[in-house]
């Protein structure tokens, strides 16, 4: 199992709404994914600053000052917005990198989940009512989410191992179904200096997207990619600073539906994610094919 939604706005009128849709529509698949949940939300981005989530297994310890010492550290101000176990860290885009190397070495303990412009990702081990809640999703504005919830196919049931996984700047991807050539892929992409958090097979299909986007090719010819090179079953959703995607695997043999409207393009596992959306009596709704790549951007 596993239960992916994602919705993607045209009508900026809802951005303020997007992350309570999401939450309601990722709480509707609890029963397709017990183990964890997770959510990567993108804001608005194009004034010069960029954002590092971070996580903590101790939070109370280890993010209290970190904003003033990671000022100090890289001579620009950063603003931490502390959400239960993760943080999001805000600066200049020219200091992101610096922010990432200065949060290692000041909190060895803390993980970094992603960073870019716009990205902001939250995951943790649990239901996804509870996740949701713990981190305020209802309250969070955006103009395009991606949520999953979890049942573990091939890796331990831990934070890092939860989906999404994002392992390129503004990146991110989740996935129902399991890889049969990860551990090739993986070696491949280690061999061209691609780093890995788990033994996930997710996290390789994440990173070999990113691999093809940084290569030069876009969204779309990256996703018609992992068609040649990925063996296995899988939906892919995968988000960019800009754009969502979607690929099903020849045999797509795990559920999946979408719905386009004026307003938006929206992504469940199975349709009940979608019921309540507005306007999803009149909207196109259609069960995407195998071997097919559908993406849009703004
Ligand atoms: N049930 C699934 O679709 C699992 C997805 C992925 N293989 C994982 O273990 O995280």
């Amino acid at each position: 199992m596993c239960g992916i939604v994602g919705l993607f706005l045209k009508d900026k009128s809802l951005e303020p709404q997007l992350g309570a849709m999401l939450s309601e529509m990722l709480v509707s698949l609890t029963d397709r994914g017990p183990d964890s949940a997770g959510i990567a939300i993108y804001g608005a981005s194009g004034d010069g600053k960029g954002k590092v989530t971070v996580q903590s297994p101790f939070p109370d310890r280890d993010f209290p000052g970190l904003d003033a010492e990671l000022s100090k550290q890289v001579g620009e101000p950063v603003k931490m917005t502390v959400r239960s176990t993760h943080a999001v860290l805000e600066t200049g885009l020219a200091k992101l990198d610096a922010v990432r190397e200065a949060v290692s070495e000041l909190r060895p303990d803390a993980r970094i989940m992603g960073m870019g412009d716009a990205i902001e990702i939250y995951k943790e081990v649990g239901l996804p009512e509870a996740v949701a809640e713990r981190f305020g999703l209802a309250k969070m504005g955006g103009t395009h989410a991606i949520g999953h919830t979890r049942m573990a196919t091939e890796s331990a049931v831990t934070t890092m191992g939860a989906h999404p996984f994002s392992t390129g700047p503004d990146q991110c991807l989740v996935h129902n179904g399991s890889l049969s050539n990860h551990s090739n892929i993986r070696r491949e992409l280690i061999q061209k200096g691609m780093k890995f958090e788990t033994e996930n097979d997710t996290e390789v299909a994440a990173a070999y997207v990113s691999s093809k986007m940084a290569d030069g090719l876009n969204l779309g010819e990256a996703l018609e990619s992992t068609l040649d090179d990925l063996d296995g079953f899988f939906n892919f959703v995968v988000g960019t600073k800009n754009g969502f995607g979607v690929v099903r695997d020849p045999i797509s043999c795990k559920p999946a539906v979408m719905a386009e409207t004026d307003q938006y393009v929206a992504f469940g596992s199975e349709y009940r994610a979608l019921a309540n959306l507005p306007g999803i009596e009149g909207a196109k709704v259609w069960e995407p094919e195998p071997s097919t790549v559908y993406f849009w951007e703004h």
